[in-house]
């Protein structure tokens, strides 16, 4: 078998988490990056991995070539791709299917959900894990990155939930799922394999689709939103009609979920309260922002189960309308 070898898809705030973490705690990772630029700049000096208020932790020598000068066919990868969904696209999937063999396996850690069905029906029959991560990570320039909160990962078989015609992604193999909770239980990060992706997927989807648009539409740090009574009913509106989507696609409706849920939401306000949402971050940085696989996909999830979804089609509508001009 092939020696494993690690490739950190994407050199943003996630992924050079990712890769500084990694190489810090001595192991080997390269960081595939979309420009040749920022690859040069990580080699030339070393990644910065800073705490949340900007002191230097670590400064690692690590790999790192664009996408496009990696080598072909490599064996026994494990690709961690730090991309949004925005990133996935039919030239991404080409690169991909030419530097990867079929026995790579294939952590995505995207926000939304539907990446995992399209990435298997471009790369068919690659191993894949579904991988969420309560990390809060910011790039300050092409090779320096800011852990700004410690979280977890949570990363297992990804549930299908909707679209795509491929046969659904294999798990990887018992041996290379040890090895991903090794490598990254190495690196320092809380990692768990889940057997309950489902319901890790849905609960983050729920607080992503209440987040994300309503801080990216009224231009304000997620702290700010719970602090007016307005905001405060937009907030609940919207996690409603989520939360009852979500529920007939798989999110457990025990007793007492949706005060549960309602709570988890108001802490992730508090806990990320200085935080931009990454959807305002796109919005203010005029890129496309990942509402089609937030809130679009449980537009789509509600018109295949035959629920309303206003509120979600308007916050898709009016987040996608920002950027049309
Ligand atoms: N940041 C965080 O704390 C967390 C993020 N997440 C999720 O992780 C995902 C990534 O987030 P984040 O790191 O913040 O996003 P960023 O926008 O910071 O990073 C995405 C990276 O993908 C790169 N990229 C895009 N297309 C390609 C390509 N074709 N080839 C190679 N690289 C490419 C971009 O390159 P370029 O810069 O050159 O455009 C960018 O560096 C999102 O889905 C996010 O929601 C989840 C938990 C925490
Ligand atoms: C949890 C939250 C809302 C933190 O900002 C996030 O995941 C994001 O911004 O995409």
């Amino acid at each position: 078998m092939a020696k494993t070898s690690v490739a950190v898809l994407g050199g943003g705030s996630l992924g050079l988490l990712l890769a500084a973490k990694i190489a810090a705690s001595g192991q080997e990772a390269t960081v595939w990056t979309r420009s040749e630029e920022q690859a040069r700049s990580l080699r030339d000096n070393g990644l910065a991995l800073k705490d949340a208020d900007g002191n230097l932790l670590t400064r690692t020598a690590v790999r790192a070539c664009s996408l496009g000068e990696a080598p072909s066919r490599q064996e026994g990868l494990i690709v961690l791709n730090a991309l949004k969904q925005t990133g996935l696209s039919d030239s991404l999937f080409g690169e991909l299917r030419r530097v990867t063999a079929q026995d790579a396996a294939i952590v995505s850690f995207c926000n939304g959900i539907g990446h995992i069905e399209r990435i298997a029906e471009a790369l068919p029959g690659r191993p894949q894990l579904a991988a969420a991560a309560t990390e809060g990570a910011l790039r300050e320039g092409p090779a320096a990155v800011r852990h700004t909160g410690s979280g977890a990962i949570w990363a297992g078989q990804a549930p299908r939930f909707g679209g795509g015609n491929a046969d659904y992604a294999p798990m990887p193999t018992e041996d290379r799922r040890k090895d991903i909770e090794n490598i990254l239980g190495s690196a320092g990060f809380s990692i768990y394999l889940s057997n309950n992706m489902i319901e890790r997927m849905l609960r983050k989807l729920l607080v992503n689709s209440v987040i994300n648009p309503l801080t990216a539409l009224l231009r304000i740090r997620n702290g700010e939103l719970a602090a007016t009574g307005d905001r405060m009913a937009l907030m609940r509106a919207l996690h409603e009609e989520t939360r009852t989507i979500l529920h007939a696609s798989g999110l457990p409706e025990t007793e007492g979920a949706a005060s549960e849920l309602w709570e988890e939401l108001l802490d992730v306000c508090a806990r990320t309260s200085r935080n931009e949402s990454s959807m305002l971050q796109d919005v203010r940085n005029g890129r496309e922002t990942e509402i089609e696989a937030i809130n679009g996909a449980v537009v789509r999830l509600a018109a295949s189960r035959g629920l309303p979804s206003p509120r979600n089609a308007t916050v898709t509508d009016l987040v996608r309308a920002i950027l049309s001009g």
